[in-house]
């Protein structure tokens, strides 16, 4: 089998003058969690549902599980899952019944009961979505989402709304889905979940991609000094070092032990996306002279 999930070549796709895709290259592989971190309107979604086969592009090349996205059929579309950004629009059934029902559409889907379970939702089992709170309501996105038992699910900021336990939960479900072989794309905008779960981030901007790595590295994070930080003297004493286990020894032989409020700080992956953010939007700058 083909170890390549999702490959495309200078995507493209425009709304009138806006070039929400402005030619996009990456291939992503199977059983990898690859997740897409952009600002608002970065064009994140527009490309995603390209590849969920919802949208049509307007050139470039598009394979997705060995197929067009564009033409393929329903046997290729019974092999992926999505977990849409907005709402799935959800009828009046109790929730099991209701994933009982999607499974319905599948050829091989999992246990109904099971993935009610998975995803937390067993107490709510007989109540109607409607009743559902907000966290509760995407538990049961995602379960509807995965109940085909996807080889590729697509998830589109599938934790807004959850609570801080109820996140750390769904990374464990993802985790389970992607060591069972499913290949997860994740459209975020909560760092540290693309820091906890993803293999590779794409940072996206304006369309374009800014930077492709994994999390550890991602725009040169591994190779950025440290800042290592202690009180000498009554005073704050900073030093930015690519040895700062060789600073604090030093430290640590100076005070003979303990060093006082000594701190170690390496960029976050916030901080070097922000970075990667600005850094875009300076380039954009310069290529589109206001
Ligand atoms: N159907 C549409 N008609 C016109 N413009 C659109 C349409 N869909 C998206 N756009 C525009 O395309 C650009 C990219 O939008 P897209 O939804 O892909 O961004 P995004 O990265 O997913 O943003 P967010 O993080 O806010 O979800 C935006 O400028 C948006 O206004």
């Amino acid at each position: 089998m083909d170890d390549t999930a999702i490959e495309v070549a200078d995507l493209r796709k425009s709304y009138g003058e806006t070039h929400a895709v402005a030619g996009i290259d990456l291939s992503i592989s199977r059983g990898e969690i690859f997740s897409f971190l952009g600002p608002n309107g970065a064009g994140k979604s527009t490309t995603v549902e390209i590849l969920e086969g919802f949208r049509h592009r307007d050139s470039g090349t598009a394979r997705v599980l060995g197929q067009d996205p564009g033409t393929a059929g329903r046997d290729w579309r019974a092999r992926i899952g999505v977990v849409w950004q907005k709402e799935t629009m959800a009828p009046k059934i109790p929730v099991r019944a209701l994933v009982r029902h999607f499974a319905s559409y599948y050829p091989s889907p999992a246990d109904p009961d099971e993935v009610v379970d998975r995803v937390g939702l067993s107490e709510k089992a007989g109540a109607l979505p409607e009743v559902l709170s907000g966290g509760q309501r995407r538990r049961l996105d995602v379960a509807l989402g995965i109940v085909g038992r996807p080889e590729l699910l697509f998830l589109d900021e599938p934790t807004t709304g959850f609570d801080p336990g109820a996140r750390r939960d769904f990374w464990g479900l993802v985790r389970n889905l992607a060591d069972g072989g499913t290949t997860i794309v994740l459209t975020t905008h909560y760092l540290e979940e693309a820091e906890a779960l993803a293999d590779r981030v794409c940072v996206v901007a304006r369309g374009r991609v800014r930077a492709l790595d994994t999390p550890a590295d991602l725009g040169g994070r591994s190779a950025a000094r440290a800042l290592v930080s202690w009180r000498e003297d009554g005073r704050r004493h900073e030093v930015a070092t690519e040895e700062p286990a060789r600073v604090v020894c030093e430290a640590a032989a100076r005070f003979d032990g303990e060093v006082p409020e000594l701190t170690v700080h390496r960029p976050t992956l916030e901080e070097i996306y922000l970075g990667l953010i600005a850094d875009g939007a300076e380039h954009d700058r310069t290529e589109v002279p206001a």
